[in-house]
């Protein structure tokens, strides 16, 4: 008889890093970071501006440097993973307005071309998924729309909408509600809901926790080039309290 299989400790590892640092130009950013995320996990990372948050998520990518320690993404050393389909990716700050008009429908296939070369034309399937997409991003009637004829904060959606048309397993979003109308932003939680719910992991770099309540279930904050914070939400509010005190007492002091 075969032995009973070892006892698990929860979903795989999707993201490992081991001290690990990013930065630019050979010059550190963020520094001894360790952090595993699970897969299905919604992770938000917080902290004040420049204090390497999206320095960080770029690591994940390939789009800051990794200058020590290990960084693993599916299972893989971040360097050797090439099929970068398998992570969304939602920039910073982007709109689409400027540069050449295309239509939503249009921006978002192009989500599909490091599955699908651009010079094969789409199969149904690519359609299908690229209508998916857009639906799911709550722009269902806005598929043959020009892009500049949307808020900033459907922009930000048909941004998403790409992000999610290959089906990434991981998702990483840099401020998705920032700038974003109240609308748009009611619609984001509710596509990041059900994203949670189906089990994407998702790593999403916010200063608007609010906006995200009750889907994230985890809280790395980056501070002065370091991870200073790594918990629950409730455990979060309670570390905040904590330095609320601490920073009256000096002050009293
Ligand atoms: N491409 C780059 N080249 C060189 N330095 C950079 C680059 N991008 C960011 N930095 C520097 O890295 C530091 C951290 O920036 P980063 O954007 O990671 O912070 P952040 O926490 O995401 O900030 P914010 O909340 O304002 O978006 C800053 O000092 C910034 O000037």
């Amino acid at each position: 008889m075969s032995s009973a299989p070892a006892a698990t400790t929860g979903p795989a590892p999707v993201i490992i890093m081991r001290s690990a640092s990013f930065g630019y130009a050979g010059r550190p950013v963020v520094t001894d970071v360790d952090l595993t995320v699970r897969a299905g996990e919604v992770v938000a990372v917080l902290g004040p501006n420049g204090s390497g948050k999206t320095t960080l998520v770029k690591g994940l990518l390939g789009l800051s440097e990794h200058l020590s320690g290990t960084v693993e993404v599916l299972g893989t050393p971040v360097a050797r993973l090439h099929d970068r389909a398998r992570i969304g990716y939602v920039p910073q700050r982007h709109t689409l307005v400027g540069g050449v008009r295309a239509t939503v429908g249009e921006v978002v296939a192009t989500g599909l071309l490091s599955r699908r070369p651009w010079w094969r034309p789409a199969r149904r399937a690519d359609r299908e998924a690229v209508r998916a997409a857009v639906e799911a991003a709550g722009l269902g009637d806005r598929l043959r729309f020009d892009v500049e004829s949307l808020s900033g904060g459907q922009q930000r959606r048909v941004l998403i909408a790409r992000a999610l048309v290959a089906r990434p397993e991981v998702l990483v979003m840099d401020e998705p509600t920032a700038g974003v109308d109240r609308a748009s932003q009611d619609v984001l939680a509710r596509v990041l809901r059900r994203l949670a719910a189906e089990g994407t992991t998702m790593l999403i770099v916010t200063h608007e926790l609010s906006a995200l309540r009750g889907i994230v279930d985890r809280i790395v904050e980056v501070d002065s080039s370091h991870v200073t914070f790594d918990g629950t939400p409730e455990r979060y509010a309670d570390h905040q309290a904590e330095l609320a005190r601490r920073s009256g007492r000096e002050v009293l002091g």
